[in-house]
């Protein structure tokens, strides 16, 4: 990948401590965002990563992975689907509850929005102990569709996540890395 725009992309994200509880780092994804140049090069570096991997559909989570998952799909020229946190899909769902780095959620996939078949790529702005893409993957899974990739703008490789979709046999693309937290 671009190693210009990897450090456009690093030198963009605040980090807030504290946030939302004590001992947390917060990585601040918005203050990425707020760069059209930062923004820009992150879905460049997704799609020129992704643009031959014969992807028919993107799953990003609720809600920041919504944010680079809906432009990602329409460079990659495919659908976006939400999976969002409980009751706000208006759809038949099925549902998954997971453990995050600082909480417990459950999340929910509309059962008609992943077909057997479709090769899936889970986008999030962040990995931190991967529940919230382990219980994503299930999702898909369940409803037959393939999934052997996903795509971070941040890892935060000490909270055990990279290993834990390793062991889902996913792929891990990040944009940049942070550790110590
Ligand atoms: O790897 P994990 O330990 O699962 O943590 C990563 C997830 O946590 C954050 O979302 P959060 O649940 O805070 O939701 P939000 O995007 O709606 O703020 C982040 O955007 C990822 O989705
Ligand atoms: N440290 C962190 N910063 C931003 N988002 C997160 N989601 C889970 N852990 C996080």
């Amino acid at each position: 990948m671009n190693q210009d725009k990897l450090t456009l992309i690093k030198d963009s994200i605040k980090a807030v401590p504290d946030y939302p509880k004590p001992g947390i780092m917060f990585r601040d994804v918005t203050s990425l965002m707020e760069s059209a140049e930062a923004f820009t090069a992150s879905i460049e570096l997704f799609t020129e990563e992704f643009r031959d991997a014969g992807i028919t559909k993107i799953v990003g989570t609720e809600a920041r992975g919504f944010l680079f998952g809906a432009p990602l799909a329409i460079a990659l020229g495919v659908g976006f689907v939400p999976v969002r946190k409980p009751g706000k899909l208006p759809r038949e769902t099925i549902g998954q509850s997971y453990e995050l780095e600082y909480g417990q959620d459950t999340l929910e996939l509309h059962i008609d929005a992943i077909v057997p078949g479709d090769k899936v790529l889970v986008v999030d702005d962040l990995l931190a102990t991967g529940g919230t893409i382990e219980a994503t993957v299930k999702l898909i899974r369940s409803l037959g569709g393939e999934v052997d990739h996903s795509a971070f703008v941040i890892s935060l490789p000490d909270l055990g996540g990279e290993k834990k979709l390793e062991s889902l046999g996913l792929t891990i693309t990040k944009l940049c890395e942070f550790d110590g937290d």
